[in-house]
């Protein structure tokens, strides 16, 4: 679904980003990627959404190649992705409600189906109650559901989070990451930039490390699945990296 094929990536300023990175990820994958702070990692998500474009390589998404992709295909592209960030970007003028619904109005979904649609995205991050407040009235990990509420709203193929519990606490973080695990279960392909280890061991899914730019270590490798373990102290002994799907997985209909 998404390939990067030797990717680099150099910054106008003359700062190497990525080096020579070369990944698949599958449909319905569930991938977090960690690595030290200037790692490349936000860098590689933007490439992903099309924010930034490789200095050198191809990037394959849907077998499109999108580093060939006109400017003004991009916003169709992006209709597949759902994106999450860090600092919410909520818009505070509106009610959460409205926080949702404008993605869907931003892609011309009629009114009825945006008002059936919402309160039924809320519902799942648990946030109905709370369709009339402003996002400056919630906790922020409210503030964050609600975020993933938007991201989800337009049923994306990819959700695309940029460590989504930076500002939560950790029960929270717990939830966050656990609803985007019950959405993966749906079929959703989920990428998630964090530096919470704890969760990537509790969550044991796919790890890509980045360091300096490059892949250190990628645990669907099984021949560097050690060097994770080394890097994460992961002596849980446990077999294989086998994906738990919940049984009560949350189905998106569109
Ligand atoms: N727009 C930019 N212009 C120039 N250099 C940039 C730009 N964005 C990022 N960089 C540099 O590219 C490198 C990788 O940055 P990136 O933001 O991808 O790292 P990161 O792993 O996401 O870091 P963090 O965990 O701190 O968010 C860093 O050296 C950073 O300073």
């Amino acid at each position: 679904m998404i390939d990067f094929i030797n990717v680099s990536k150099t910054y106008p300023n003359g700062t190497h980003a990525l080096y020579g990175i070369t990944l698949s990820i599958d449909k319905g994958e569930f991938v977090f990627i960690v690595g030290a702070s200037g790692a490349g990692k936000s860098t590689f998500l933007k490439l992903i959404m099309h924010e930034e474009i490789p200095t050198s390589g191809k990037i394959v998404i849907n077998d499109t190649d999108v580093t060939k992709l006109k400017r003004s295909k991009v916003p169709y592209m992006r209709r597949h992705m759902g994106i999450v960030f860090q600092d919410f970007r909520l818009i505070d003028k509106m009610n959460v409600f409205d926080n949702v619904a404008f993605a869907m109005r931003a892609v011309g979904k009629p009114s009825a189906v945006i008002k059936k649609r919402v309160p039924y995205v809320l519902e799942l991050v648990g946030l109905k109650d709370k369709m009339k407040n402003r996002p400056s009235e919630l906790s922020g990990g409210e503030q964050q559901r609600v975020s993933l509420a938007r991201a989800l709203v337009n049923n994306p193929e990819i959700i695309i989070a940029d460590e989504p519990t930076g500002n939560v606490d950790p029960e929270m973080s717990h939830e966050i990451i656990e609803l985007l695990n019950e959405i993966n279960a749906t079929g959703t392909t989920v990428i998630v930039v964090t530096h919470e280890h704890d969760l990537v061991r509790e969550f044991d899914r796919r790890v890509v490390v980045l360091d300096h730019g490059k892949i250190k270590s990628d645990t669907k490798d099984l021949f560097v699945k050690d060097d994770y373990t080394d890097d994460y102290g992961d002596d849980s002994g446990e077999e294989e990296n086998t994906p738990d799907y919940p049984d009560n997985a949350v189905v998106v209909p569109e």
